[in-house]
């Protein structure tokens, strides 16, 4: 669903943000992103997604080379980015109607799905409201569902969880292992590794721009937790 291969980024006079990665997400695959601050992971995600160009390396969604054909595989995905940026001046159900023109979503699909996830992040009431006046976590909410309901093969997000609440939090967890085993999926960034060890399949580390293990979660993890295989890697390696 997802592959990068030899990527390598660096912005204007700077060093290298990220340096030769190359990971494969698969169909099904909750796939958790790690790293320290500045390690990487924005960059990439951002270059996954067709926002940000970079001079070495391919990314591929779905068999589609992102820089030969962005907008084919801007179809085929959906990002949140860990600030969603949404039209303050409209209400939620217009944004959500925006997207769904967008995205060709049928009447009837958008609004079963506005139902079902309106009503999982207890977001329904309020989507007659303008955008500008929701809290921070509102905004987010409103961006997960516009994400899910063009149901994409690959969604991406950039750090999910900051600013839910642990009921939403919980509801996106288990949105998350719904979509994906339906066939969908998931590449996303965390610093919270408790979640990532739980919710995912598969771990990537990224240090440094370089990524230092990826794999199945248990394989990465061993006998160890999430958190102990992190700082031994992030300190040592
Ligand atoms: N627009 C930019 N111009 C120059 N350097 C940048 C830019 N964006 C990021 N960088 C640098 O690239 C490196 C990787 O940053 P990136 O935002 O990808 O890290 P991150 O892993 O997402 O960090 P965080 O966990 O803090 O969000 C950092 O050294 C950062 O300073």
């Amino acid at each position: 669903m997802l592959t990068i291969r030899h990527f390598t980024k660096s912005y204007k006079g700077g060093k290298k943000a990220v340096d030769d990665l190359s990971l494969v997400v698969e169909r099904g695959d909750i796939y958790g992103f790690i790293g320290h601050n500045g390690a990487g992971k924005t960059t990439t995600i951002r270059a996954v997604v067709g926002v940000l160009d970079f001079e070495q390396g391919e990314i591929e969604i779905d068999g589609i080379s992102i820089k030969k054909d962005p907008l084919a595989c801007k179809a085929k995905l959906a990002y949140i980015p860990d600030n969603p940026d949404l039209y303050d001046h409209l209400t939620g159900i217009q944004y959500l109607n925006f997207i769904g023109d967008l995205f060709s979503v049928s009447g009837a699909n958008r609004e079963r799905l506005i139902g079902q996830y309106g009503d999982a992040f207890q977001l329904t009431a309020s989507l007659g409201d303008l955008i500008s006046s929701y809290s921070h976590g509102m905004k987010q909410k409103l961006a997960i569902i516009s994400a899910l309901i063009h149901e994409p093969k690959l969604l991406v997000l950039d750090e999910p969880f900051v600013g839910l609440d642990p009921k939403a939090a919980h509801t996106l967890k288990t949105i998350m292992a719904d979509v994906c085993s339906r066939g969908s999926a998931i590449f996303f960034s965390t610093h919270v590794l408790d979640t990532a060890e739980k919710l995912c399949n598969k771990i990537a580390i990224i240090k440094g721009g370089r990524l230092i293990a990826h794999g199945k979660t248990e394989e990465v993890r061993g006998e160890n937790s999430l958190e102990d295989v992190f700082m031994e890697l992030i300190d040592h390696d």
